[in-house]
């Protein structure tokens, strides 16, 4: 197994104090009032059972006084029964009504949790963080245990309070055996009890770790299981027979997770299990000979013998693993931890407030000219950068075309200028401010995108086009606008409920789009952010999945909605490519060429190669040869 398992008890200890720490600090989540009463109720559970074996043996005590003398006094008798009765259906309520408030807290505290998760996830307006690796592992883990209701933060502190329970039980048949028998007997019996407490709890914090250290495997697994069972992959895995290869993978990979584990469970349960229960044993043994022994001698009454089994069988069971608390507390802390470290992550790539930035963002206009000077780029964990010194001026009100092979970066250059990530170095300029230097979501606010992987939400279509500006989704008249521009609004209103069809099949009367009609709403949802102040429009392949005809549409009115705005398109699509006010090929990181169609058809470089090489294609039914390597399709880098 890995290293971590084997790590010096120090890091165990002192991560297992912090992570109790952290829940701990989860208190005003919860509501204190409702802590207190929980922590009360806990202290009932471990107080009555020691009432009861306390009743129990004064009851026992009496029996011999009861029956002698003919006479039968059982007014004493039945006062400790009655107490002991009292204890046991006291204990039952005590138990019922903590396992409510313990369901209300851990519900209180993962709603809180799942806020903070969600809060530190959407905190950083760039993508970069959610795309390390460190970083996805904490968000994995942790929205893993919140999705199990089981094994989640406010498992854990309801755990956690649970845990004064048997504590208290503990402490109170120590005291009871000191007393009854000697503090020797008592504390050789606490030792027993701490020692399996030991053995059951920091084994399982040991094997824990061993399940961290799989995340991996796990990860792969969890994968395979989603892909054989989602119905985002249910068409292909049928079409090309991959059913089986997806059993087969899973079963495999589930055992390759499942192999270590058992092998450390063995290593971390087995050993110290015989161990602890070999001293055990033999100290219980002692204990129990030293009681029976005082019994015979007569410095033991009949009450204190009784006392005296009763507490050392009920402290024995209590060595024991608590079902109740320590897998929730285990695995619950173990979440907590990790959306600690999530939001630690995430907080260094949050952007303080500059008012000096508010104050830049003022000198730019509504139609910018963009600049990308000198910029390097490279994504994270990648060994070659994929713009490497790029220069290149978008002029303003106009629009721009980006060309290249597959790879060559046009996407990467739009998520620039998006400012989801940042250059490595070199600076992306607007109207001469660098980027950089601006509040990032005023920024982004500025930026219409019609993104070539565009999501489609599972809400209605209304939202799915107001989504554009969500300040104004109550623009109805602006959301009908988009549609119909992007020509999808009579589609949207032939649906059961018009524009506010739920546009998912999982919900009973909600439905699905074609490919081509989502792109539209993609457009619509552009267009409606043109509406409502957005300056910058960057469109990337943005009518791959429309039909030729809509495609035609769309271009003859492309003048009209660019009009006076910065635009990029990014096209393979040298008819639509030819419309753009200038034309920008990318290779190797770098503009390899620029200028209006015209003038790039005369350079008669690679862009001429490109253009021709696909005019002939859509001309003849015959494959045409390329002039040029360029135009081949190329290797993904
Ligand atoms: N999120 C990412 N993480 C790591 N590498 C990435 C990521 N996105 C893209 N790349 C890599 O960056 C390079 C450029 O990708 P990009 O998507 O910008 O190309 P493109 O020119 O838009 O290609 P296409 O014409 O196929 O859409 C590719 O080699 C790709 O593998």
């Amino acid at each position: 197994m890995t290293s971590t398992t084997t790590q010096p008890r120090a890091g165990l200890w002192s991560d297992a104090v912090g992570a109790r720490w952290r829940i701990a600090r989860l208190l005003p989540a919860a509501g204190i009032g409702a802590s207190t009463a929980a922590i009360v109720l806990s202290l009932l559970r471990g107080l009555l059972p020691v009432a009861f074996a306390l009743a129990v043996s004064t009851a026992v005590g009496r029996i011999p006084a009861a029956l002698a003398g003919g006479a039968v006094d059982l007014s004493g008798l039945w006062r400790a029964l009655i107490a002991a009765c009292g204890a046991l259906i006291g204990l039952q309520l005590a138990e019922a009504a903590q396992k409510a408030l313990g369901e209300r807290l851990s519900r209180r505290v993962d709603g809180h949790m799942y806020a903070r998760l969600i809060q530190a996830a959407l905190s950083s307006r760039e993508i970069t963080p959610l795309e390390e690796k460190a970083v996805l592992d904490e968000l994995g883990e942790a929205s893993h245990e919140l999705r199990f209701a089981f094994r989640t933060p406010g498992a854990a502190y309801a755990g956690l309070i649970a845990l004064v329970g048997p504590y208290t039980q503990v402490a109170g048949f120590t005291v009871v055996v000191a007393a009854a028998l000697n503090t020797w007997a008592a504390l050789a019996v606490l030792t027993v009890v701490l020692l399996f407490r030991q053995g059951q709890r920091g084994g399982l914090r040991r094997y824990a770790r061993v399940i961290r250290d799989v995340a991996a495997i796990r990860r792969e697994s969890r994968y395979l299981r989603e892909t054989a069972m989602g119905a985002g992959a249910a068409k292909e895995l049928r079409i090309f027979g991959l059913t089986g290869w997806f059993a087969d993978r899973y079963r495999e990979v589930y055992l390759r997770t499942l192999a270590p584990v058992w092998a450390e469970r063995r290593r971390i349960y087995l050993k110290p299990y015989l161990a602890y229960t070999l001293v055990g044993l033999t100290l219980t043994a002692v204990v129990l000979a030293l009681a029976g022994r005082r019994a015979a001698g007569g410095a033991l009454d009949l009450a204190g013998l009784a006392l005296v089994l009763q507490a050392v069988m009920a402290l024995l069971r209590l060595g024991e693993f608590y079902p109740d608390s320590d897998t929730q507390t285990q695995y619950g802390m173990n979440a907590a931890t990790a959306i600690s470290r999530f939001e630690a992550a995430m907080a260094r790539h949050t952007e303080p407030d500059d008012p000096a930035a508010a104050g830049a963002a003022a000198r730019i206009g509504t139609a910018p000219q963009i600049r990308f000077a000198g910029v390097r780029f490279g994504y994270p964990g990648a060994d070659r950068p994929v713009l490497d010194g790029l220069e290149l001026t978008l002029a303003s009100g106009t629009c721009t075309a980006i060309v290249g092979v597959n790879g060559a970066g046009k996407t990467t250059l739009v998520k620039l200028l998006a400012r989801l990530y940042s250059p490595t170095s070199g600076a992306v300029l607007a109207d001469g401010v660098d980027l950089a230097g601006l509040p990032t979501a005023d920024w982004q606010a500025r930026i219409a995108v019609v993104f070539q992987d565009f999501v489609r939400y599972e809400l209605s279509a209304a939202a799915n086009i107001g989504f554009g500006a969500v300040g104004h989704l109550d623009d109805t008249d602006g959301i009908r606008r988009a549609a119909d521009a992007a020509g999808i609004l009579a589609a949207l209103d032939g649906l059961p409920h018009g524009l506010d069809t739920l546009l998912s099949r999982a919900y009973d009367d909600g439905t699905d789009l074609s490919g081509g009609q989502w792109q539209r709403i993609a457009i619509a949802r552009a267009l409606f952010a043109l509406y409502h102040g957005s300056s910058i429009l960057v469109l990337d392949e943005p009518t791959a999945a429309l039909d030729v005809r809509a495609e035609a549409e769309f271009y003859a009115r492309f003048a009209e909605l660019t009009r006076g705005r910065t635009t990029v398109l990014i096209s393979h699509r040298f008819a639509s490519v030819r419309l753009a006010d200038h034309i920008v090929l990318l290779d190797g990181g770098r503009v390899a060429e620029q200028g209006t169609h015209d003038e790039l058809v005369a350079l008669g470089g690679r862009y001429a190669a490109m253009f021709t090489l696909q005019a002939e294609r859509f001309d003849t039914d015959t494959p045409v040869e390329s002039p040029d390597d360029a135009a081949q399709p190329q290797k993904v880098r």
